[in-house]
């Protein structure tokens, strides 16, 4: 369990977490969305006592990290900056993690075998892919079989199997009871990894809900319809209350909202106007989270958008 209460950090001027507040549940997977700038590193490295907050507080397993006296056992991180010997093996620098920390042996085989690295665990770190440096850092986090898990933007780098691996591993890890959370810029890769998202923007907490619930706000549905009689069908449709965009040509299909399919049809069959084509549209979960945290990004990384 992580308990974030009021929790803000200002470098400065500059107000990089603000006033967050949230609680984050053992046995579901609960992802961490936000532009880039949004705060969300800094809210982990808070979590992990890596930096101190400038008002308010964040536990986890109800205590700072810091208080905790077999903190590895607690809390397993894999936070952007890895400080990884590149000279050292994979194996050998999960050993001298594990000594360190009081974590036999047979351990480090044990993460190994999880993560898949087990076949190149005597290969040096320097020579490691993105992906399976990616794998290392979860192995590391995993050492001290920890209640709680905390990943920053652990998809960074891997390929689709890597991906499917680690949506699989963190969905166990959630059904053993386990707290797990995880940070993403990719609002289309949560949505298939996480059942609870916290999106925040410009530091400030901009949803604390269910994926479910946010996918279902998100897919506002609209309806195309294509007829021979658009302009009429438009006509109909407006005097109903319906949003009608598009039907210029008479040929062109017209986007309806506010309007089911049903409705849609049972109109144009009142009015006695044939029709080609109704289609249902469901709305684009990417956009509907772009919407969300439009406002909300830094105002150099808005103007890159639009260069973009
Ligand atoms: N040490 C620091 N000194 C000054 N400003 C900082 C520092 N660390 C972060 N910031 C600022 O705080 C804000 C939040 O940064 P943070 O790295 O937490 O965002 P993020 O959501 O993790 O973004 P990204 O997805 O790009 O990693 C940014 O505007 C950043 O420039």
């Amino acid at each position: 369990m992580i308990e974030a209460r009021a929790l803000t950090k200002r470098y400065d001027e500059k107000v990089a977490v603000d006033d967050l507040s949230f609680t984050i549940r053992p046995g579901v997977v609960t992802g961490f969305l936000g532009p880039n700038g949004a705060g969300k590193s800094t809210t982990m490295r808070m979590m992990m006592g890596l930096d101190r907050p400038t008002s308010g507080s964040v536990l986890v397993n109800g205590k700072p990290y810091a208080q905790h006296a077999a903190p590895l056992n607690e809390v397993g991180a894999l936070l952007e900056a890895r400080a990884v010997h590149p000279g050292r093996s994979a194996r050998d620098h999960l050993l001298a993690l594990a000594l360190t920390s009081g974590i036999g042996r047979p351990r480090v085989d044990q993460v190994l075998d999880m993560v898949g690295l087990t076949e190149v665990a005597r290969k040096r770190v320097g020579e490691f892919s993105l992906g399976m440096g990616q794998r290392l850092g979860v192995a590391a986090a995993l050492l001290g079989d920890p209640r709680t898990l905390i990943l920053d933007e652990p998809v960074n780098g891997l390929d689709l199997d890597g991906i499917r691996w680690i949506r699989a591993l963190l969905s166990r890890l959630a059904g053993e009871g386990r707290t797990v959370f995880l940070s993403s810029h990719l609002m289309s890769e949560m949505a298939v990894t996480a059942e609870h998202v916290i999106v925040i923007g410009k530091g400030r907490l901009l949803r604390d809900q269910p994926m479910a619930d946010f996918i279902r706000e998100a897919s506002v549905e609209s309806v195309r319809v294509l007829s021979p009689e658009s302009a009429r069908l438009a006509e109909e449709l407006r005097r109903s209350g319906a949003t009608v965009k598009g039907g210029d040509r008479a040929d062109e299909a017209l986007t309806v909202g506010g309007a089911t399919s049903r409705e849609v049809g049972t109109i144009a069959a009142r009015a006695g106007i044939t029709l080609w084509e109704l289609a249902p549209q469901a709305g684009s979960l990417e956009d509907a989270y772009l919407a969300l945290t439009r406002d909300s990004l830094d105002y150099q990384d808005a103007d890159q958008e639009l260069a973009s």
